[in-house]
């Protein structure tokens, strides 16, 4: 349902962030993107959705060429692609609720979203949406009296609530603590499960990854040096996404213990 063909980013400056990568991603599957720092993760999520413009190459979603269109007919597409950051992106003043609703912006009129005034259909799924991530009490607070883990919560339903296709995951847990980390991982990836959308997850943690997702994408320098399943992310693999390091700490043991379902 996703399909990059010989995607390149060269920035201005020179920088080669992206040298012709293919990647596809079939509908409903969840991948992790791991690389060092300035392997270009972040370029390829935001060349997807043309945050960033590519400098050649195709971006297909379903049957549309993405790199193909003006900016009303990009706008109307963006709809089909949620994007979860890791600073939240909330909007501090507002509430839980309102920030949730403004998911729904790319839909709704013009005049009616100046007023903020949201169909009631909108409001009933923004109010589902916070039950399932636990934030129902919370739907009148405002963002900036949120923790980190109920902030992504709401960026998640903010997401969600433009019924997307796609997910476009920016290190969704790079500002948070190992456990709300690993809920903040389960969730999406539950949710995903649940309805059955794609999701790319851009993510340092390797052995957070390794726990949630069905495949995992290395990049270094632009390029895609790993493809495969989590378990396949041996020593050597690693060494060669990253560079040397002491890589048995790090990778998930086949026995650890499962954590906690209640978590
Ligand atoms: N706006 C920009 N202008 C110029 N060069 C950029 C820009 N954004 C990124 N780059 C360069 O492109 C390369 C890839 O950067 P990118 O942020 O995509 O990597 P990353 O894998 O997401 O890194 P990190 O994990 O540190 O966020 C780097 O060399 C970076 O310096």
């Amino acid at each position: 349902m996703l399909r990059l063909e010989k995607l390149v980013k060269t920035y201005k400056t020179g920088d080669q962030a992206l040298k012709a990568v293919d990647l596809e991603v079939p509908s409903g599957q969840v991948l992790a993107l791991i690389g060092p720092s300035g392997a270009g993760k972040s370029t390829l999520i935001r060349c997807i959705n043309r945050l960033v413009e590519p400098s050649s190459g195709k971006v297909w979603l379903a049957e549309t060429e993405l790199t193909g269109l003006g900016q009303g007919a990009l706008r109307r597409e963006r709809r089909r692609m949620g994007m979860i950051f890791q600073e939240y992106a909330l909007v501090e003043r507002l509430t839980v609720m309102e920030n949730v609703l403004s998911g729904r912006l790319g839909y709704v009129g013009f005049w009616r979203s100046l007023a903020r005034r949201f169909p009631q259909k909108d409001v009933d799924e923004a109010f589902r949406l916070l039950d399932r991530v636990g934030l129902l009490h919370m739907a009148d607070k405002r963002a900036d009296e949120l923790s980190g883990g109920q902030r992504q919560r709401v960026g998640i339903c903010r997401a969600l609530i433009q019924d997307p296709k796609l997910l476009l995951v920016d290190e969704p847990t790079a500002s948070l603590d190992p456990k709300t980390s690993r809920q903040i991982m389960r969730l999406i990836c539950e949710l995903c499960e649940e309805r059955g959308l794609a999701a790319i997850i851009n993510i340092h943690d390797v052995a957070l990854a390794q726990r949630f997702v069905q495949r995992v994408i290395g990049l270094r320098f632009g390029e895609i040096v790993y493809d495969g399943p989590p378990d396949g992310l041996s020593p050597d693999k690693l060494t060669e996404i990253y560079g040397e390091e002491d890589w048995e700490a790090t990778i998930k043991k086949d026995d650890e213990a499962p954590v906690e379902a209640a978590e």
